[in-house]
């Protein structure tokens, strides 16, 4: 079994999470015992990934829920769905977020026949199961796109969907953790990821420490590398799947698909289905969160452009659905016509 680092604990009654803003550097836990911590937490990207951002906002609903001081049902209900309200502004793309708070909220009004108190416990299970499935469905995604591949292959990533956007395996590096453990012989290309870097300081750490072959490129060398044969497959993760197959992912996204089709290397979107969002009929409609200018021209501590200069710095980007070769889910493979398939995962 390949080393793979632990993002997301609970342990002690408290949520501990890998810090990732310090990371390759540093390797730190936090704990974290309130709704409010947890909100800084997703916002501020200790924890990061559209799967981790779920698995914490799950155990932030069970923290959420045991700072209302009610033992009436009705009360305990309408403070809870202000507590999921309030969780799911913490970041506006990755679906799992609002996910996995609609099913906690939802499970409380499945069970609102027990005592508030018995509530409270039977959420912390809730919790951790939707903990112990990520890590089931990663591994099963891992199967699906390791169908794909074959020994020998080069493969191209983008930021970071691996265990450290996950409860382990992550989901684009799921068939990359399964590869090794069957030994195939194949290396990896990490796009440092501008401006967040994930790439570089996020996939590149998980998988040199487990021992897998990775290279960090710079976004602007995909073209080069590309051209000369090295790339078999392109995997990347999603934040929120359109019901017609149009991804949201990082930034930087997009730009590698147009690469693909002119290279004619298949791009395979690594996501399990509670990022699929069947709500959202189109890419246009996903909410593209835009963050602070900073990261763009203070991300390695000096400023690299002028203080008030104007900065666009969305932290994603839409890939549409032609450009896509195949999303791969837990339940299967699913190909164009994507709306018509993508439908049949939730029959
Ligand atoms: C397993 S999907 C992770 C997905 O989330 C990342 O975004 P961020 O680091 O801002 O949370 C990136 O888009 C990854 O593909």
């Amino acid at each position: 079994m390949s080393k793979q680092v632990t993002t997301i604990e609970w342990k002690e009654d408290k949520l501990f999470l890998l810090d990732q803003t310090v990371l390759p550097n540093v390797v730190a836990y936090r704990s974290f015992d309130t709704i409010q911590g947890v909100w800084d937490a997703i916002q501020d990207m200790i924890v990061r990934g559209a799967p981790a951002i779920g698995v914490t906002a799950a155990y932030g609903m069970y923290l959420g829920a045991k700072s209302i001081e009610t033992s009436e049902m009705s009360e305990f209900q309408k403070g809870y769905k202000k507590i999921g309200e309030y969780l799911a502004t913490s970041r506006p793309t990755a679906v799992n977020l609002s996910w996995a708070i609609d099913r906690m909220i939802d499970f409380s009004q499945k069970n609102d026949q027990l005592t508030v108190d018995k509530l409270k416990e039977q959420l912390l299970e809730e919790a951790k199961l939707i903990h112990k499935e990520d890590e089931e469905i990663n591994y099963k995604i891992g199967e699906n796109m390791l169908s794909l591949l074959s020994d020998g292959c080069g493969l191209l990533t983008h930021c970071n969907a691996g265990a450290l956007a996950t409860t382990k395996y992550g989901t684009a590096t799921a068939a990359m953790y399964l590869a090794q453990e069957k030994n195939w012989d194949f290396k990896v290309y990490s796009d440092e990821t501008r401006p967040r870097l994930q790439g570089s300081n996020l996939t590149a750490f998980e998988l040199h420490q487990a021992g897998i072959d990775v290279t960090v490129i710079t976004d602007s060398m995909a073209a080069v590398i590309m051209s000369k044969g090295e790339i078999d497959a392109i995997i990347v993760g999603a934040d929120r799947v359109a019901a017609n197959g149009d991804v949201a992912n990082k930034i930087g996204t997009f730009n590698l698909s147009i690469l693909a089709k002119n290279f004619n290397i298949p791009m395979y979107i690594a996501v399990p289905t509670p990022t699929i969002d069947m709500q959202t009929k189109t890419g246009a409609e996903i909410p593209i969160e835009e963050r602070d200018s900073h990261e763009v021209i203070k991300g390695f501590g000096e400023f690299t452009a002028p203080k008030d200069v104007k900065v666009f710095n969305p932290a994603f980007d839409v890939t549409p659905h032609e450009n896509i070769t195949a999303i791969v889910t837990e339940k299967g493979i699913v190909r164009a016509p994507f709306e018509e398939n993508l439908k049949k995962l939730f029959e």
